[in-house]
């Protein structure tokens, strides 16, 4: 078995203890992120200063420095961004022996190791080579800290030794590469909109339980739903929900506090899922005492996309890991993903969130008009209907989008 990477971490904070509290948090959250990409922290370093945007001091840095020596480190990550001009200054203080990344680098190895669809994967490289670029050192090539572990896996990875001008070129490549994939995303997503079934988005902090409860809640409808199983994007899958019908539910990638925002942006259209849904449900871990810090950090994402003013069921997932006593939240519903609990409530709150979804009409639709009778069957329900000679007089629900369309084709008398 390979060995973790050992990992300092090193942050700044304003002085002050509430300061010094918010940058030890940070720091415990950069933690759980070096973590999950594979590494051991073996330290943690918070230099409080009265402008901490400038960075770390001189004299900080030769601490960091000899930490490293002491604790056999070979990975410094920064919370802070490292510019490339801050970059080598580290690099000469630290030494050519230790890899030095920052948080940015930290996510998008997390992304690369997540990215699976083409699309994602093409948006990792770009992001990384976009990061990568200016911080090669002038003779033109990769840093020599290059090699492999956290920071430096993904897509990208192959392009270390590159030199600018080939990275300029496989940039370019891998922009029209997105562009296309993005048409061909549109073109799938209009295609969709014409069946039009409600898309609900998990949404949330990293590590919560998203895939878990989505793994459920697809597995569960797989079974009663086989035959009508669709070939779409592989993060999206058709499910039943009681009361509602079918639905299209899809996973998303696991958001962190502070992601930054070129990762936003190179995310756009993974997240256009989340633009695109008629609810999220926003998935929580409950167990964790850092509630407001994952509600912070979806929030934030939410804004940054423009999905904040989507309807939003909050998932209180985790549950089982509370005392049995705990009070349930007022303004969400407990489950557990682990243990099919609490699936019953969250079923009904989708329900309610999709009631402006459907709308009930009343149509006339005549027995000859095969258009209109095949679509009725395929995009809505029939709640009530009253045959006569000419055709048939019925109440039908349909969803919102799809209703004009069918009162378009139908003349009601
Ligand atoms: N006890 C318990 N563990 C859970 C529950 N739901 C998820 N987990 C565990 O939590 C961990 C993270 O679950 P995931 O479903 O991968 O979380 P995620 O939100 O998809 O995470 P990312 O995709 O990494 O952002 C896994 O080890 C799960 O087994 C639950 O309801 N109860
Ligand atoms: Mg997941």
């Amino acid at each position: 078995m390979v060995r973790a990477e050992r990992v300092i971490l090193v942050g700044t904070a304003d002085k002050g203890e509430s300061a010094r509290r918010r940058g030890l948090q940070e720091l415990d959250e950069l933690a759980l992120l070096v973590e999950q990409a594979g590494g051991e922290v073996v330290d943690r370093y918070l230099q409080a200063r009265d402008n901490p945007e400038v960075g770390l001091g001189p004299g900080a840095l030769q601490e960091v420095a000899q930490r490293v020596l002491e604790l056999d480190s070979g990975v410094v990550v920064s919370n802070d961004d490292l510019a490339p001009s801050r970059l080598h200054q580290w690099a000469r203080v630290l030494g050519p022996g230790t890899r030095i990344i920052d948080r940015t680098q930290v996510i998008l190895d997390i992304f690369a190791q997540r990215a699976f669809s083409r699309e994602g994967r093409v948006q990792v490289e770009l992001a990384q080579l976009q990061y990568l670029l200016p911080r090669l050192r002038h003779s033109g090539t990769a840093p020599s800290r290059a090699g492999a572990g956290i920071g430096t896996r993904g897509p990208g990875e192959t392009h270390l030794e590159m030199d600018r001008r080939k990275i300029r070129s496989r940039i370019k490549a891998l922009e029209e590469a997105i562009e296309t994939l993005q048409k061909e995303r549109a073109a799938r997503r209009r295609r969709r909109q014409h069946h039009r079934v409600p898309l609900i988005t998990l949404v949330g902090y990293t590590n919560v339980g998203k895939s878990t409860l989505f793994e459920r809640l697809t597995r569960r409808a797989q079974l009663a739903q086989d035959a009508l199983f669709v070939t779409l994007d592989p993060s999206v899958h058709r499910i039943l929900i009681p009361g509602v019908g079918p639905a299209l539910l899809t996973d998303t990638v696991g958001f962190v506090e502070r992601l930054p925002h070129t990762l936003v942006a190179a995310f756009r259209a993974t997240l256009d899922e989340v633009v695109e849904a008629d609810v999220l449900l926003e998935v929580l871990d409950a167990s964790k005492p850092t509630l407001d810090q994952q509600q912070e950090a979806v929030e934030e994402v939410l804004n940054d996309i423009g999905a904040s003013h989507i309807k939003r069921i909050k998932v209180y997932n985790q549950w089982d890991k509370l005392p049995a006593d705990t009070i349930k939240p007022q303004d969400g519903i407990a489950v557990s993903a682990r243990y099919d609990q609490g699936f019953a409530g969250l079923y009904t709150a989708i329900s309610h969130a999709l009631e402006d979804f459907f709308i009930d009409q009343w149509l006339f639709v005549p027995w000859n008009d095969a258009v209109v009778w095949k679509r009725i069957y395929q995009e809505a329900t029939i709640i009530a209907r009253h045959d006569t000679e000419d055709g048939s007089r019925m109440l039908i629900r349909a969803p919102r989008a799809v209703l004009p369309g069918l009162i378009h084709l139908s003349d009601d008398p």
